[in-house]
């Protein structure tokens, strides 16, 4: 038995911390939406155990990958006795902030569900996922929603109206856990997340662009120019919003017209080299 799923990217366009909890993580508010650059994850039955192979070398393929968390935490959990090889075929780039790893265990998790016949639900696989990672239950559902508490409370919105969406990584990885270490959150200039909700109900482009906002931006650029660099040229090439997704150090830019695309594209891809242009998905593939 075999099964393929594919795992979306995800960005924030709206990324706000509200408080640091009692247990290390902090209380946000974000609202986030897939995008169409995916992993693909193949998923094969076999007689027992768990083994991964991935096709970019320096992504782990031992049990600090998150596919293979997801395989292992649904085994344990239901006590299923058959193993799976997991083969993840990588084209979100790594530690940038797309939530790369979290969206290859939410559709292991999903792979699995079908695989195993769990027949779990969404919601239920969304609630395992949370032990996984934080941002792994937003990638269960996938769309556009608001995620709260650590980012595991998920409430869906509306998809904001078709744009393109150039993402661009420079060379460098960003851990999350020191980011948010060094985030004074008492500090920040808070996101505007009502009335992003409101221009997105709304279908305004423009209100999008104008309240985009993440409050990890600041830590983030302080410390990587290239980072901010990016973010400077993306504005001057004509992007008609522009904001880094999560920790970083992708940043992505919002674009409606397709003859503004090429502009803000080929001018990004001059001194960058990890550029990409997608669109806004409306929801996941399940397989
Ligand atoms: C930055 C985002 O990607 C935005 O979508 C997420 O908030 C991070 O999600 P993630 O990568 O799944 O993060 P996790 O693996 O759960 O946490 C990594 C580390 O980030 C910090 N962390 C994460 C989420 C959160 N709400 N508060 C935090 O302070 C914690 O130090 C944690 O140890
Ligand atoms: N399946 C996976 N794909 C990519 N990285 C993985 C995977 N499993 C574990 N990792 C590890 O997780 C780390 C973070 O990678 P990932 O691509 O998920 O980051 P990210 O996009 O910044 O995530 P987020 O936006 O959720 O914070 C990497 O350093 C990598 O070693």
């Amino acid at each position: 038995m075999k099964c393929s799923v594919k795992a979306p990217a995800k960005i924030n366009l709206s990324l706000d911390a509200l408080r640091k909890r009692e247990d290390g993580f902090h209380e946000v508010e974000m609202i986030m939406t897939t995008v169409d650059l995916a992993d693909r994850i193949d998923l094969t039955e076999t007689e027992s155990g768990i083994t991964v192979d991935v096709s970019a070398g320096f992504v782990p393929s031992d049990q600090r990958n998150l596919a293979y968390q997801a395989a292992d935490l649904l085994r344990k959990r239901y006590g299923i006795k058959k193993g799976v090889h997991i083969y993840i075929t990588k084209h979100i780039p790594v530690a940038a902030g797309l939530a790369g790893g979290s969206s290859d265990a939410a559709a292991t998790l999903k792979g699995l569900n079908q695989l195993w016949k769990l027949g779990l639900s969404l919601d239920e696989l969304a609630v395992l996922g949370a032990e996984i990672g934080s941002d792994v239950s937003f990638c269960v559902y996938g769309g556009t929603a608001l995620a709260t508490g650590r980012g595991e409370i998920i409430q869906a919105i509306p998809a904001p109206p078709p744009c393109w969406v150039i993402l661009a990584k420079p060379p460098i990885g960003v851990s999350t856990a020191d980011i948010y270490k060094r985030l004074k959150v008492n500090e920040v200039e808070h996101a505007k997340t009502t009335q992003m909700i409101e221009s997105i109900k709304q279908q305004d482009f423009r209100g999008i662009c104008d309240n985009l906002h993440n409050v990890l931006e600041d830590v983030t650029l302080g410390l990587y120019p290239e980072v901010k660099h990016i973010k400077e040229q993306m504005i001057r090439f004509g992007a008609d919003g522009v904001l880094m997704s999560g920790s970083g150090p992708t940043v992505f830019g919002l674009v409606e017209h397709e003859s503004r695309l090429h502009r803000v594209y080929n001018g990004l891809r001059g001194f960058c080299h990890d550029v990409y242009a997608v669109r806004l998905i409306r929801s996941t593939d399940a397989c």
